[in-house]
């Protein structure tokens, strides 16, 4: 990296499992995390965002903290940097922001320490922090991913043009991954298994065929988290209704949750949107469409005030 210019970095929401894809289905979503970024004497994030700025700062703060890992686990020492920070993803509300943020400390690793990582690269070393490829790699290659995590190695498919877009219902309370996985069984039978991911394989195949009634039928035919979240997420199952009788083909808890994702296929979104809306006057709703991009950075060229494109 140039010593005298800034960089920006920006990372895409992401909405996990979409029903029966547990822990390997993603999907990136427009709202953003973006980190402008120069290198500085210590590490210091400021943020016009409240939930941002009460988190630790310095180098405690998240992103400083894998960034720094990232570096010292191929052998580098990461100069500190001055970051200004924003984000659209609400924090712990099942809309990735972990998984972000881990994406952020990568990208902000290779690019002060030169590391040259592949997207591949990337994915990895964010799966391994987060537990699970599904939010991050989604955030780091856009679009729709169904990916696959065992014996260290992450392999994983990423899908575009997609005729479809998702409103989410956001409630004020948050609900940490972590509680949320507490709840969840530790085994399951065979059958119960087969049931499962005979779920999630059908779910893929008719996203993919756009058969949107059938992927719909199979976000609700969930075995492995959303029966044991749903006492978790008292609004849940009035929502899916509402959602449903106002066009969605599909409703599914977001990640971990608690925000619901409701999916329409192309042009219906904006009516969903405002019927929940006026129904839920409590949630923030948002109509949001798939981001393809996948995590970017740009150089700032400091007189020039252009940016230039880097990965
Ligand atoms: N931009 C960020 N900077 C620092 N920490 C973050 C950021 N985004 C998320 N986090 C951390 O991740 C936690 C939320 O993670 P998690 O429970 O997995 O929820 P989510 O569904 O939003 O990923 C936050 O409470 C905070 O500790
Ligand atoms: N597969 C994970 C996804 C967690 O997503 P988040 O956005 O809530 O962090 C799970 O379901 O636990």
């Amino acid at each position: 990296m140039s010593k005298n210019n800034s960089y920006l970095i920006k990372v895409p929401a992401s909405t996990a499992n979409l029903g029966p894809g547990f822990d390997s289905m993603g999907l990136a979503l427009n709202l953003y995390l973006t980190l402008e970024v120069e290198k500085s004497e210590r590490w210091e994030f400021y943020s016009s965002n409240q939930e941002l700025t009460n988190l630790p700062n310095g180098n405690q703060h998240f992103i400083a903290q894998v960034a720094e890992g990232v570096a010292k686990k191929y052998g580098k020492v990461l100069t500190p940097f001055k970051v200004k920070l924003e984000s659209e993803i609400p924090l712990a509300r099942g809309l990735g922001s972990s998984a972000s943020a881990i994406v952020a400390g990568i990208e902000l690793a290779d690019l002060g320490c030169g590391l040259g990582l592949t997207k591949e690269d990337k994915l990895l070393l964010a799966t391994e922090l987060e537990g699970h490829p599904d939010n991050v790699g989604a955030s780091i290659y856009g679009g729709l991913v169904v990916g696959c995590y065992q014996q260290n190695e992450v392999d994983m498919l990423s899908f575009t043009n997609l005729p479809f877009e998702a409103v989410v219902a956001i409630p004020k309370e948050t609900l940490l991954t972590k509680d949320s996985r507490d709840v969840l069984p530790a085994a399951f039978s065979r059958s119960e298994a087969i049931q499962a991911s005979s779920t999630a394989n059908l779910l893929v195949a008719a996203l993919l065929s756009e058969n949107w009634g059938l992927a719909g039928k199979m976000m609700e035919k969930d075995r492995f988290h959303q029966p044991y979240r749903r006492p978790l997420i008292p609004f849940y199952q009035d929502v899916e209704q509402t959602a449903k009788k106002n066009g969605a083909f599909g409703t599914a808890l977001s990640g971990a949750g608690p925000t619901v994702i409701c999916f329409t296929e192309k042009g219906k979104g904006r009516k969903l949107s405002q019927n929940l809306q006026q129904s839920y006057p409590e949630m923030t709703i948002k109509l949001l469409q798939i981001d393809y991009d996948g995590s970017l950075v740009e150089e700032y060229e400091e007189y020039s005030n252009q940016r230039k494109k880097l990965v």
